[in-house]
């Protein structure tokens, strides 16, 4: 590769007519389109406290019209998907981005996708709409840890960021990234892991894959290998339990799930995905009655591998790798939304990357 000389600031990728030159200032501005869906990023002070506040109140228009300088960028077409507080999240909505994105793609609406979202399960959006997503366009989340309404309130920046990483030629190829407090990650590992800090998310093991400087958009780390699923037609996901493992543990809550009728369940174990041996032998009674049991691990980081403290070939268990019992559990969902349910095949898509 010839290196050709460019003046300070401008990238070799940005300075080609490509769409996303938003950060150079050079070529027609991207489209970037903003999908809202609530969170704290759209909070609002409650009069009733001084540190209390509504999530999904502001709309995602009002959170646009907050931050100086993002017309610079980005041409900006904003929707309101929800307006909720991100415990509520819930599959229709992750369908409802899911095909909106799409079409936007499909139809060249947008060069880019930025979505507001609430922190609590922004992990889980991310890592649904990886794994279903097929586009090399970039779709970048964001939220924030302070309301609206807060002195320092982190949105702002955080939604200038987030386009600013959306329209830059480096982020295309990457599947969803969450941009939050400077901080790039990549949806696979991406978790929030501080209730209340400004830098809640990490990606332990891994590390975030770039950062955004007074300068740049920096990215260190190239994408992971893309696990590529169908988007289930049916609009609908299976049911998959999670059930957390501690001391004293027993098996009355495997066996009011497998009562439940639910298809699948997620162990989120003790150290590498252990459970106590009464646990263990309802989760034998599960396996016989053709539950699929993923187990994975509470403890935030590290993988959890087969056959290690548990004989999974003897339990037909499979180990989740570095997911995390909540991305486990999506994971399970589209698999077996899928027909996917042979163990071998689900260890597989598990262990895909590894
Ligand atoms: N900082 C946040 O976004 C968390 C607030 C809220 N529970 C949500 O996830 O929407």
């Amino acid at each position: 590769m010839v290196l050709t000389m460019l003046p300070w600031g401008t990238s070799l990728m940005a300075a080609a007519p490509a769409s996303g030159g938003g950060s150079t200032g050079q070529g027609p501005l991207p489209r970037v389109l903003i999908l809202a869906t609530g969170g704290t990023i759209a909070g609002k002070a409650d009069p009733r406290s001084a540190i209390g506040y509504d999530a999904g109140a502001a709309t995602g228009q009002q959170l646009i019209a907050n931050v100086p300088g993002l017309d610079k960028l980005a041409h900006l077409k904003v929707e309101q998907i929800a307006n909720i507080p991100s415990q509520d999240m819930n599959h229709t909505v992750w369908f409802r981005l899911a095909e909106r994105i799409n079409a936007a793609f499909a139809h060249h609406e947008a060069d880019a996708v930025v979505i507001t979202h609430g922190t609590d399960t922004m992990e889980e959006t991310a890592f649904f709409l990886d794994t279903v997503l097929h586009h090399e366009q970039a779709v970048v989340m964001t939220g924030s840890m302070r309301p609206g309404s807060a002195i320092s309130a982190d949105g702002p920046a955080n939604i200038y960021e987030a386009v600013q990483v959306a329209t830059h030629p480096h982020a295309r190829g990457r599947g969803v990234l969450v941009v939050l407090n400077d901080t790039i990650h990549a949806a696979h590992w991406v978790s929030k892991a501080d209730s209340t800090a400004l830098q809640t998310f990490t990606s332990r093991h891994a590390g975030p894959v770039g950062i955004v400087d007074p300068a740049a958009v920096r990215f260190f780390a190239p994408p992971r290998p893309h696990l590529a699923m169908a988007l289930p037609k049916e609009q609908s996901l299976p049911a998959v339990d999670v059930i957390y493992a501690h001391a004293d543990m027993d098996g009355r809550q495997i066996d009011e799930s497998m009562r439940a009728g639910v298809k699948g369940l997620v162990i989120a174990g003790m150290g590498d995905g252990n459970v106590s041996a009464s646990a263990m032998k309802a989760l034998d009674r599960a396996v016989a009655a053709g539950l699929v049991v993923v187990r994975s691990s509470h403890v935030g980081d590290g993988f959890v591998n087969r056959n290690v403290e548990v004989d999974d070939n003897a339990h037909h268990f499979v180990a989740s790798y570095d997911l995390n019992p909540q991305k486990a559990r999506i994971l399970l969902q589209l698999l077996l939304a899928a027909d996917v349910r042979d163990v071998g095949d689900v260890q597989q898509a598990f262990a895909f990357g590894y």
